[in-house]
């Protein structure tokens, strides 16, 4: 029996390991930072646990293609485990043949290429709404919350294709939803003493951690309760309405699936496709604002480019994207520099392996740090900065290795297609319909860049510029 190699890693203090050395909210660049020492794949002891990060784009290779099937669990944590109701649903359950069934629902339903176009009514809809709202509030020479209004687009969007409804800040879900994204994504990073330790749901009752996450649940389950019941409802009303919650009642009933589902299984996939569809988007949007007020030039040139491609004066309903090459180049690069999913979904090792010669046991926690990896100088020559141009006649694309921000392998998003679809109609009518300034008194080094805890990255502070009405000169 040969002994084991593990990675190497910083030395953690007796019992706690490594635990309390990062938060949550900026952990992807703490791992950077380790990686300066120890390389691009190193160990952490997280209270007798073991997390592998990994970190450069040979490596995760490895992890996402070559040895796919040894990475492709997902630990369990206390917050994920309660509002994935167990591990019912898709993003946070470990690997099994309930996970692929479940998943092709999902895709062939919901968010296969053929969906994404069907779609196209409902985003032109919705971003004609926020383009509507922008105008009001810059014809009353009002400061734009951009972080508030691009989320109820990509809540609006998301909610109407998966359950036809529309999210309003004035309906049942409206004036909670935001708070609630926020504290669910809370919930999935932090810390649980019941995750590590023999009776530490003790401590974890005491700082108040059990009955926060006890809250979330219950106001999350409403809502899904209310969803279930207005489709079950229209069920009954033989309504002609059909979708994903349709298809999942209706599965719950078809004895020819492979699995006996139950109303949790679908709260669950509903809690997935509430915050995936609306918080990827939301922080993609922002994260591309916000480079781009603090970079004048690329701002200039992409609306420079979107305003010669687009021929009408109101908002854009379809984009062709092969005309606008710097406009892709930028949401490229920002992906590169902020994917909105900075850790991807941590991972869990399925098997014994072995990784650039260390060894690596079953049920190891595995993060692959996608943030470092869109910044590896390796790859990219002034890493740090923001700069279109690097994409222009590159093949350096989304999908590759040396950046990940959709992920890869069986774990992969599902839902490139129509994240991005949301995200660049979004943004197009953003940068067409408006010129954007900050407040008085700031200036573009004002604008942090700080993140809020989560598996999905906010910007700490919301995004509130001023919107100027493009006067579109004819053509
Ligand atoms: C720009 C938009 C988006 C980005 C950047 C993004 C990113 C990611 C990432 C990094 C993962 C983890 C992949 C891995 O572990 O390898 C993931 C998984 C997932 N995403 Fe997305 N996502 C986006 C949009 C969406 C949308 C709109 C939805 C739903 C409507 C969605 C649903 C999911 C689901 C269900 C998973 C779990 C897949 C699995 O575990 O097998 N995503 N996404």
């Amino acid at each position: 029996n040969q002994a084991l190699r593990p990675p190497p890693g910083p030395r953690g203090l007796p019992l706690i390991g490594n635990m309390f050395q990062f938060k949550p909210s900026n952990s992807h660049i703490y791992f950077s930072n380790l990686g300066k020492t120890y390389g691009s794949i190193f160990t952490l002891g997280l209270m007798g646990k073991s997390m592998v990060v990994i970190q450069s784009a040979e490596l995760a290779k490895e992890v996402l293609q070559k040895q796919d099937e040894n990475f492709c669990s997902r630990p369990q944590t206390a917050g994920r485990k309660k509002l994935s109701y167990n591990g019912l649903d898709i993003a946070l359950s470990p690997y099994s043949e309930y996970l692929k069934e479940i998943k092709k629902v999902l895709v062939v339903n919901l968010l296969s290429s053929k969906n994404v176009d069907s779609f196209a009514p409902i985003r032109q809809e919705e971003v004609s709404r926020l383009i509507q709202k922008v105008s009001s509030l810059s014809f009353a020479s009002k400061t734009v919350n951009l972080s508030q209004l691009v989320l109820n687009y990509a809540a609006s969007n998301a909610s109407r294709i998966t359950f036809g409804k529309r999210y309003d800040d004035e309906d049942v879900f409206g004036s909670r939803y935001w708070s609630l994204l926020h504290e669910a994504e809370y919930m999935f990073t932090t810390f649980f003493f019941s995750d590590y330790i023999y009776l530490g749901g003790w401590i974890d009752k005491l700082t108040g951690q059990y009955s926060r996450l006890e809250k979330t649940f219950k106001d999350l389950d409403a809502i899904y309760d209310k969803i279930i019941d207005d489709h079950l409802h229209a069920i009954k009303l033989k309504s002609e309405q059909h979708d994903i919650v349709d298809v999942l009642l209706r599965l719950m009933n078809d004895t020819s699936f492979p699995f006996k589902l139950t109303i949790h299984h679908i709260k669950a996939i509903l809690m997935n496709l509430f915050s995936g569809g609306a918080n990827t988007t939301t922080a993609g949007v922002i994260w591309t604002l916000t480079e781009l007020m603090k970079n004048p030039i690329p701002m200039k040139k992409v609306q420079e480019e979107l305003r010669k491609a687009v021929l009408n004066t109101g908002c854009i309903t379809k984009l062709d994207l092969s005309k606008l090459e710097y406009f892709k180049a930028v949401i490229k690069e920002s992906l590169r520099l902020h994917p909105p999913a900075p850790l991807l979904i941590p991972r869990e090792t399925t098997r014994k392996t072995n990784i650039n010669g260390y060894d690596i046991l079953p049920k190891t926690i595995v993060v692959l740090n996608g943030w470092a990896i869109g910044r590896d100088p390796k790859y990219w020559m002034d890493p740090d900065i923001f700069m279109p141009e690097r994409f222009l006649g590159s093949s350096m694309d989304l999908m590759g290795m040396t950046m990940i921000p959709f992920g890869g392998g069986r774990r992969m998003c599902p839902a490139s297609a129509f994240g991005l679809a949301n995200l660049e109609l979004a943004l197009a009518n953003l940068l067409f319909s408006f010129d954007w300034e900050l407040p008085a008194g700031l200036n573009k080094d004002d604008i942090d860049t700080n993140v809020l805890p989560g598996l999905v990255t906010h910007k700490e502070k919301e995004l509130c510029l001023i919107a100027k009405k493009f006067e579109f000169a004819g053509k």
